[in-house]
């Protein structure tokens, strides 16, 4: 299973490249590696199992932060009381096709599982994205996404691309949320 040891952290190359496109059908391994991503963030959101192997929370996973530049993501983001997820699903070679000019932010700014430092500042992010991906059979999927799993989904496509969040943040003032933007998690 994976654990945060098999998580690399920041200065790792994987996390400053851009990843490979994959070909179906997917190789045993790579489809072993999907799974597994999948599995680790519903492990990290399971109290029992996350205290156990001291995961940290998780809602999304890119096989960069495994050290595999491959385009390749898990997303698990949990829908509101106990109704199912909102995402709960492996994306190969997601690409944005559309994404709107109004933008969003959590309000809190964001983290990281490869950064296990906290970087304060605003990250802004169109608040409306449609992703083509495919699954892990192949077949082709188009999704208009917004809010907070639009914002997911653009920081796991930004480690297929070599982008931390923090490249994101207005260095001269991190906190700054432009007029009209969207903040999540007021
Ligand atoms: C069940 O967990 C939650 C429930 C409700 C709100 C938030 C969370 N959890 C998270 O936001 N988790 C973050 C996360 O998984 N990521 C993913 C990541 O690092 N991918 O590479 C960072 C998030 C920042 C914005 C979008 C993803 C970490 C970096 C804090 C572990
Ligand atoms: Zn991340």
């Amino acid at each position: 299973m994976i654990t945060m040891k098999d998580i690399v952290l920041e200065g790792h190359p994987a996390l400053r490249k851009r990843a490979e496109k994959l070909t179906f059908p997917l190789s045993p391994e790579h489809q072993e590696l999907a799974k597994e991503m999948l599995e680790f963030l519903h492990n990290s959101q399971n109290p029992e199992i996350a205290e156990k192997y001291g995961l940290r929370a998780g809602v999304g996973l890119a096989a960069p932060q495994l050290g595999k530049s491959i385009q390749m993501i898990a997303l698990l983001v949990p829908g509101f009381e106990e109704e199912e997820a909102i995402l709960d699903e492996v994306w190969i070679n997601p690409r944005i096709m559309r994404e709107s000019v109004k933008k969003a932010c959590l309000k809190d700014g964001e983290g990281c599982l490869s950064v296990n430092r906290e970087v304060p500042g605003i990250v802004l992010r169109p608040e409306r994205i449609t992703v083509k991906y495919q699954d892990v059979n192949g077949d082709e999927f188009v999704r208009t996404l917004n809010d907070y799993e639009a914002i997911v989904v653009q920081h796991e496509i930004d480690h297929l691309n070599g982008v931390m969040f923090y490249d994101h943040i207005n260095q001269t003032q991190p906190m700054y949320i432009p007029k009209g933007a969207v903040v999540i998690g007021e």
